[in-house]
């Protein structure tokens, strides 16, 4: 299901990033107008910079980039309303002791009341089902209900772009699987960042990233094969044996 969100891209402009003058990215150019818009690439290619650079929570070295013609670093009240991030580890993210006050406190950097938080939660929590996780505590729940009390979160801010770093990594199969289910019921627009081929079988369009660069993009099927390929190769061999320096 190829559905665009045509003149609504999300664009990269020859970004670059830069830590200690070392460069992490360099020259990424990215133009999606895609409803599933994949990233794939191996351990230290960058791909969690680049998560962070999409959702603005760093600021581009080089270039520019606009979500939805939003520039999410410069412009925070509007990329709060535009871009959504779930990272790997839901204790990254989550800073409340219960899932109600998880949940309210997005709707309240929103500029919702007291009042309308707490209705809001309400109906988040019945459409998900957990109603009854309102006053349960977060440190009593499990790994996969953490995640999904982080995806509830930031769905509730309705974002139009929900980047998703690595968010399924260590989890077991049904688990996945539920919190897949739940991200495609949301109809959010998906940036998916990982270097599990599974996590982007059905997406329209991936990219490639390696080592800071992008080395491909293109239809999933053609893009992921080519990666595998290049993974097998790769793995053949003994590139950890490598120190820098
Ligand atoms: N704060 C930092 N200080 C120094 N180097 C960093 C920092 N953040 C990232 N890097 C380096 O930038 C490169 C890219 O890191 P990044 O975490 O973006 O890669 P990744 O593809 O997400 O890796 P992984 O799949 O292992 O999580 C790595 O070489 C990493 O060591």
């Amino acid at each position: 299901m190829a559905i665009s969100s045509a003149n609504n891209p999300v664009l990269l402009e020859d970004v670059g990033y830069r830590i200690n003058d070392i460069p992490v990215l360099s020259g990424v150019s990215v133009r999606s107008e895609s409803m599933r818009i994949g990233v794939i690439g191996r351990n230290g290619s960058g791909k969690s910079t680049l998560a962070r650079l999409i959702a603005g929570l760093l600021e581009p070295s080089e270039g520019q980039i606009r979500i939805e013609g939003v520039d999410v670093y410069k412009d925070r009240r509007a990329a709060i309303r535009t871009v959504g991030i779930l990272f790997q580890n839901p204790e990254h993210q989550i800073i409340f002791p219960t899932v109600s006050e998880e949940i309210g406190f997005g709707l309240r950097q929103l500029g919702a009341s007291k009042a309308d938080a707490v209705t809001g939660t309400q109906k988040l929590l019945a459409r998900f089902g957990k109603a009854h996780w309102q006053d349960a505590p977060i440190h009593a729940l499990s790994q996969g209900q953490k995640h999904l009390v982080c995806m509830m979160s930031v769905l509730a801010m309705r974002p139009r772009l929900l980047v998703l770093d690595e968010p399924f990594a260590g989890l077991d199969i049904p688990t996945r699987m539920q919190l897949t289910r739940h991200l495609n019921d949301a109809g959010t627009r998906l940036l998916h960042i990982t270097h599990d081929t599974r996590d982007l079988e059905d997406y329209d369009q991936v990219f490639w990233l390696d080592r800071g660069r992008l080395r491909a993009s293109g239809v999933a099927r053609q893009v992921l094969q080519d990666f595998t390929q290049e993974m097998v190769r790769i793995g053949g061999g003994d590139d950890l044996s490598l120190l820098a320096g």
